[in-house]
């Protein structure tokens, strides 16, 4: 890989993770990922801003071979896609200072054993000079871990923003260029690791709002030259509005339960509700995640195996609850063969989220007219719900 310029003096140095496809074992990458780190010249001192995942260490390595010295090395945050490196890097550099927040230094001896004695803490809003560059710091906790901080560079109005607005998007363009295709990346991953700290967000963001800001360079993903691209986008997702929107996550093994999501679906798309339906046995656990964003109601559809849900539809059920989207209803759909707790087990994994179920329906064995009649029941209900509540639009 290569450094390249982004202002006079600010190099991206950008590892490119093209085939990577699944990140924390956990998020699928349909659009692979970049690991950026900065290299920040002044005319008095350079700093290195995060580092780069270790998996690809030469990525870092090769560009900063020309950089003999590096006073500062800052680690917005503790993960290992962006400190990883740091151990290598101060021992390469052994006359660097090791900036970071206050509650990163534990993280940083405990994740990585760096040395204490190489770590200098700033505090929220301390500067550094670089001569005729300045560095702040601030602190924007929950984003998504406890420690992590962005650093603002005011000559060039450049905000350092780390995973905050970052997206999963493997590309070679430096800039935001396809922002049909970035918005998408972004709330993927504004949903999959964002969404649950959605009120500290709001706060970080009016923070970073009141700074003028020509750039956003984040850890992930291009550089944003238009940054209001994603910070309305950001605003919007944290907002307390919600969407008319359905997003039905469901499985089904022979049949009966995929009968009602259908039906279900076609009688809330009648009544002029948007719905999203998720086959769990083959879907993409992040583009459920991105529906999660914004709709005004969750519906589960499940079998019942071995008396509860089936795995897959738990999974779904536990995602959502970690995720804590906003949605404000939910409803459960369950059908079975002799005997079922599933709903109460769906109930029970989802109680997390502050929503009002508006029904469940359990079902034996294939829907008949009398099930049909209530899934029409049940989508009048969300229809007539998202139409008295203030809160959603759209
Ligand atoms: C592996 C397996 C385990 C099952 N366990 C139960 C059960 O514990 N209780 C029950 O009532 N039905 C059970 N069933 C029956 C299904 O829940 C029932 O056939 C249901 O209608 C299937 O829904 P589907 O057509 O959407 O797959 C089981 C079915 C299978 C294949």
């Amino acid at each position: 890989m290569i450094a390249r310029e982004i202002r006079k003096g600010i190099q991206l140095i950008a590892t490119v993770h093209w085939e990577r496809r699944l990140f924390d074992s956990l998020i699928p990458l349909p659009d692979g990922t970049s690991y950026n780190a900065y290299l920040v010249e002044g005319s008095k001192a350079t700093a290195l801003i995060d580092t780069t995942d270790p998996a690809k260490a030469d990525d870092l390595l090769g560009p900063l071979a020309n950089v003999k010295k590096l006073d500062y090395i800052i680690s917005q945050h503790s993960e290992q896609d962006h400190s990883g490196l740091l151990p290598l890097l101060l021992e390469r550099y052994p006359a660097a200072t090791l900036l970071c927040s206050r509650k990163a230094e534990e993280m940083l001896i405990s994740h990585l054993h760096v040395a204490k004695e190489r770590i200098k803490v700033v505090e929220d809003g301390e500067t550094l000079s670089l001569g005729d560059k300045t560095l702040q710091f601030i602190y924007t906790p929950w984003v998504h871990w406890p420690e992590t901080m962005v650093t603002y560079l005011p000559e060039e109005r450049c905000l350092f923003s780390c995973d905050f607005l970052g997206s999963h998007l493997a590309t070679s363009d430096l800039y935001v260029t396809n922002r049909g295709r970035t918005y998408e990346a972004a709330k993927r991953y504004f949903a999959e690791i964002m969404m649950p700290f959605r009120n500290v967000i709001q706060k970080n963001l009016d923070k970073i709002s009141a700074l003028p800001i020509d750039i956003i360079a984040p850890s992930h993903g291009p550089v944003y030259d238009d940054p209001s691209f994603i910070i309305d986008a950001y605003r919007d997702w944290v907002s307390p509005g919600i969407k008319n929107e359905v997003v039905i996550p469901y499985i089904s093994m022979h049949g009966s339960t995929e009968l009602m999501v259908k039906r279900l679906a076609d009688s809330l798309v009648k009544r002029g509700v948007k719905v999203h339906l998720f086959d769990l046995s083959v879907t993409d656990i992040g583009a459920l995640a991105i529906t999660l964003v914004d709709a005004a109601t969750i519906v589960v559809a499940t079998p019942t195996v071995h008396i509860g849900p089936h795995p897959m539809a738990l999974y779904a059920a536990q995602l959502a609850n970690m995720l804590r989207p906003k949605a404000k209803y939910a409803a459960v759909l369950v059908s079975y063969g002799w005997s079922s707790k599933a709903i109460e087990q769906i109930a029970g994994a989802i109680s997390n989220l502050k929503v009002e179920v508006l029904g469940t329906i359990l079902q034996k064995g294939m829907p008949d007219d009398g099930t049909y009649t209530e899934i029409d029941a049940l989508a009048e209900a969300i229809a007539e719900a998202h139409k008295k509540d203030p809160l959603v639009c759209g």
